[in-house]
């Protein structure tokens, strides 16, 4: 048996001992009664009884344990031209201060606090500082418009928002500040406080009896320590895109997820304590929370919060530069990322400039990894380029390489194996195991390893619903797939509306509830289609009321800037069509997937039971027609 199959088997048969072991690594307050808690299966809880505290654990644990000068986070932002690093005293200094900041404003254990920041080094101290008091951050991402960040207040409950005047994106600046109060208006629940980082690039106005300056509440603060929570208590709540215009909120909690990133941290990105580790991705997303955040701060490695882009900032070599500065030893990013470099600077002509011999591995996750990109980012890098998959829910890599148990052969287009503690299935429609090499719905056997999600913030119905009821005793992926004959697993395609742009996950059916909100609009379908850089696009197919008469261009315009304004321009939703009807199934159902394949010129057999298979054809016309 080879040492991954050891490791992993062991993983399935005795998690108890197997997760035990791997605990033994962090600080507990108090030792666990039961390292896996099943009395409210499906639902299980990791680490029943033990107290902990995950800031702890990331930061004042390293400055005891000798590692205070180390560098634990270098902010680097090319858009505002600054090189900031902190040692972890630095850090657990800040830390503890803005922790005392959220105390001297009410903030308690269990209390939300919504965070909507850019990327800046304020933006992870607020998540640890949350941490720190045993408070539950909800970190929303800055591409997401006003009505969005209501819907996560509204959900969430926030005593407390931190925000900062603006964002950078390349060549203008977006005020942040606006849309919290835009939120917050439209919202049902008020946070009573926000607190604002000033940035130079946008003064924010501040509302007054609400509102603080972040260096005026940290300036009057009174460092707060460490809290003693439970190890099952809340961390986190991170909304994910469902398949209705609702946002699920995962909810992630103390100890399981802290000793699940700091074991992925070996075994599967077999990084040591010290080096240099860099996630190129936001702290809105899970990636961000994971690898920019907690795993990297939890093994006593130095992260990167890196505010640019691939390209433009200032050019096609900012990562390689970025790798090379900090010595970079262990990069991960998103294949669209790749796509883009490789788009600008196919040669790799920017590449030469910089000495990235400190880097060893790349890991590349968040949307399918074509294995163009990754040949090329092999070619260029002459490292390992391993892809692996995860998602929201899970928290981290399920599917991968596990670099640091055993390297395994690559099969370009899989993400290799299952992690240990992921035992993952491919199941047909009545739940039996497919054989190998055969596509069905992929599922993974409950319990769930620590670290992913213990449910649904205020909706534990949702979870059941969504995740766990298709198959009983497995959580649903909502991924299709196989496993072939060697045990590597292939992710083919999604089970539902939910799709991928630019390594953003996102609904088209939220997409549909707004394009359906326009007065003009009297049905509609959003699919989507492939597209060359950001893996797919959204695209819209409307059907107009009978009678309206209006210009289809203005409509058009103004249906694109609903879903920018409603939803954000992170949905990079730009293309509608005006469509007589829409395919349908004789009991009414659009027939979305038949569409996405005429618009990916992809061959299709629509269903027998269609309704009128000549709509078919006015679609493939109006594809064709797009611009
Ligand atoms: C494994 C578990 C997971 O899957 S977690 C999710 C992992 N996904 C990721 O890490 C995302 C990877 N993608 C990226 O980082 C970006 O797409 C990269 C590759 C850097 C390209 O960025 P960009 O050129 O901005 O394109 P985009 O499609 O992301 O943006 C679309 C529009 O949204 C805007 N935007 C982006 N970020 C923000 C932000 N923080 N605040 C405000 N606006 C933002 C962009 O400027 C862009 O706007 P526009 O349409 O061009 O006007």
């Amino acid at each position: 048996m080879s040492r991954y199959q050891h490791e992993h088997r062991r993983s399935l048969t005795d998690p108890e001992a197997f997760w035990a072991e791997q605990a033994q690594h962090l600080h507990w307050y108090r030792r666990w009664d039961r390292v896996l808690d099943q009395t409210t299966a499906p639902m299980c809880r990791w680490f029943a009884g033990a107290q902990f505290n995950t800031c702890y654990n990331a930061l004042d644990r390293h400055v005891e344990d000798g590692r205070g000068d180390q560098a634990a986070l270098i902010y680097d932002s090319p858009v505002t031209g600054t090189v900031r690093t902190y040692s972890y005293r630095e850090l657990r200094d800040a830390v503890a201060g803005f922790a005392g900041a959220l105390r001297a404003q009410g903030v308690k254990p269990g209390d939300r606090v919504i965070v909507y920041m850019p990327m800046v080094p304020e933006a992870t101290i607020a998540m640890l500082a949350c941490a720190r008091l045993g408070a539950i951050h909800s970190v929303v991402f800055g591409g997401f418009a006003a009505p969005e960040l209501a819907k996560r207040i509204d959900d969430a409950k926030p005593v407390l928002a931190v925000s900062a005047s603006c964002g950078i994106e390349p060549g203008r600046t977006i005020a942040y500040k606006p849309l919290l109060d835009q939120a917050i208006e439209l919202s049902a629940h008020k946070p009573a406080r926000c607190i604002v980082l000033q940035r130079p690039q946008v003064k924010a106005d501040l509302v007054a009896g609400r509102d603080l300056d972040w260096h005026e509440a940290m300036a009057s603060a009174q460092p707060a320590d460490c809290v003693a929570v439970a190890a099952t208590d809340p961390l986190y709540v991170l909304y994910t895109s469902g398949t209705t215009g609702k946002p699920k909120g995962v909810v992630r909690d103390h100890g399981g997820h802290a000793v699940a990133l700091h074991y992925s941290m070996r075994a599967v990105y077999n990084v040591k304590p010290g080096e240099v580790f860099w996630a190129a991705s936001d702290v809105g997303w899970v990636v961000g929370h994971s690898y920019i955040v907690y795993a990297p701060l939890l093994l006593g490695c130095t992260t990167i919060m890196y505010e640019g882009k691939p390209v433009g900032t200032p050019d096609a070599g900012a990562f390689w530069r970025v790798i090379a500065q900090h010595r970079v030893s262990t990069f991960f990013t998103a294949p669209t990322a790749f796509r883009a470099i490789k788009k600008e600077d196919p040669r790799g002509e920017l590449l030469k400039q910089y000495d990235v011999s400190g880097l060893r591995t790349l890991y590349l996750a968040g949307e399918r990894s074509d294995p163009d990109t990754i040949a090329w980012a092999q070619d260029m890098l002459k490292v390992p380029v391993v892809d692996h998959w995860w998602q929201t829910e899970l928290g981290w890599p399920a599917i991968a390489n596990c670099q640091g148990i055993e390297p395994m052969p690559v099969k370009p287009g899989s993400s290799t194996v299952p992690v240990p503690g992921f035992d993952l299935q491919s199941l047909d429609a009545e739940g039996r195991p497919m054989g190998r090499g055969e596509i069905g719905n992929l599922a993974l056997k409950l319990p769930l390893p620590p670290g992913a999600l213990l449910t649904m913030w205020n909706n534990e119905q949702g979870y059941r619903e969504n995740y766990l009821e298709r198959y009983p005793g497995y959580y649903l992926t909502g991924d299709a797939g196989y496993i072939d004959e060697d045990g590597y697993a292939w992710i083919m395609s999604r089970i539902d509306d939910i799709i991928n742009v630019a390594g953003h996950r996102l609904s088209t059916g939220a997409m549909e509830e707004v394009l359906a909100g326009h007065p003009d609009v009297a049905e509609c379908a959003v699919i989507g289609v492939a597209d060359q850089m950001k893996g797919q696009l959204p695209l819209g197919l409307v059907v107009l009321k009978s009678g309206v008469e209006r210009s289809q261009a203005e409509i058009q315009k103004e249906l694109v800037a609903r879903v920018r304004e409603q939803i954000g321009a992170v949905a990079a939703f730009k293309t509608v069509l005006i469509v007589p009807r829409l395919p349908k199934t004789r009991s009414g159902k659009v027939l979305r997937a038949t569409m996405r394949a005429i618009a990916d010129g992809q061959p299709y057999n629509p269903p027998a039971t269609i309704d009128d298979p000549r709509i078919l054809d006015e679609i493939e016309a109006a594809l064709k027609a797009r611009p």
